[in-house]
């Protein structure tokens, strides 16, 4: 099931995100999570910092795994998700970066790098809470429209629209943009235990609307959350603005068993 919970503003849904993760590293310090590069997880990442400065958490055992990485020779790009990730996430957090896995965009052999990455994922025990943002075409990780929803971690083109939507990264110069990618597929990430998606701002109303509320589509790769026994869904108000059912997912939150966590 989908729970769609609507925040008043980016740093609450980071927050709700960071409360999980400390929950579950609490309880089990050799948790895995899933990791997630673009703007959307930005507070998340720094709520999980402050939390576990101020819990005095040991993430020393902490395994993380990206989603995603640019086909490209350099990963030492400032652009690259290996670097993006180790700026955003393992240095704020002080995760240990020989746990942390990003796929090797630079492999002379992608197609083993891929399988070997959906290998290292299943021998680290699966990853407990995946963050996710969402394109605006209704992508996770870089699974684009008409992404089997059981696909294996493999090589994809970038359709334009990711490319011109990323390009903002590159100093707006579209043809810096690499054009292929290795990511998580749909059916890997369809295997995290929890999915947690974030989204924020108008940009992302009409993929969250089709994601939610819409019908279960290759189409629309984020829609196959709908099929997950576990799957989060935080909004702002402007990224929840096209979907049909707002006051009843707010009346569902405030409802909510005390029991019931994220
Ligand atoms: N591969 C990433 C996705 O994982 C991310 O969700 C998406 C949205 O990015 P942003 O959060 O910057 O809107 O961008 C890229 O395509």
């Amino acid at each position: 099931m989908t729970e769609v919970l609507i925040v008043k503003s980016q740093e609450e849904a980071g927050n709700l995100y960071a409360e999980a993760a400390c929950r579950l590293i609490k309880a089990n310090p050799y948790a895995t999570l899933g990791l997630a590069t673009g703007s959307t997880p930005h507070t998340a990442y720094q709520a999980l910092a402050q939390k576990v400065r101020e819990n005095h958490l040991d993430v020393s055992h902490v395994c993380g795994f990206a989603l995603d990485e640019y086909v490209m020779s350099d990963l030492s790009h400032p652009q690259s998700y290996h670097s993006v990730i180790d700026r955003e996430v393992v240095v704020p957090v002080g995760l240990d970066p020989n746990n942390i896995h990003v796929p090797n965009g630079a492999a002379d052999d992608v197609p083993r790098a891929c399988s070997e990455y959906d290998k290292a994922i299943a021998d680290a025990g699966g990853i407990d809470i995946q963050i996710l943002g969402i394109g605006t075409d209704g992508h996770i990780g870089f699974n684009e429209p008409g992404s089997s929803l059981t696909s294996p971690t493999r090589m994809k083109t970038l359709t334009e629209q990711t490319r011109v939507d990323n390009a903002r990264f590159f100093d707006g110069d579209l043809n810096q943009v690499p054009s292929h990618c290795i990511t998580q597929g749909v059916g890997t990430i369809m295997k995290a235990r929890h999915l947690v998606l974030l989204a924020f701002g108008k940009s992302k109303a009409a993929a969250i609307a089709a994601s939610v509320e819409g019908a279960v589509t290759s189409m629309c790769p984020a829609s196959a959350l709908q099929l997950h026994p576990h799957a989060t869904v935080i909004v702002d108000e402007d990224a929840a603005s096209q979907l049909s059912q707002v006051e009843y997912y707010k009346w569902v939150a405030q409802n909510k068993p005390q029991w019931q966590v994220l």
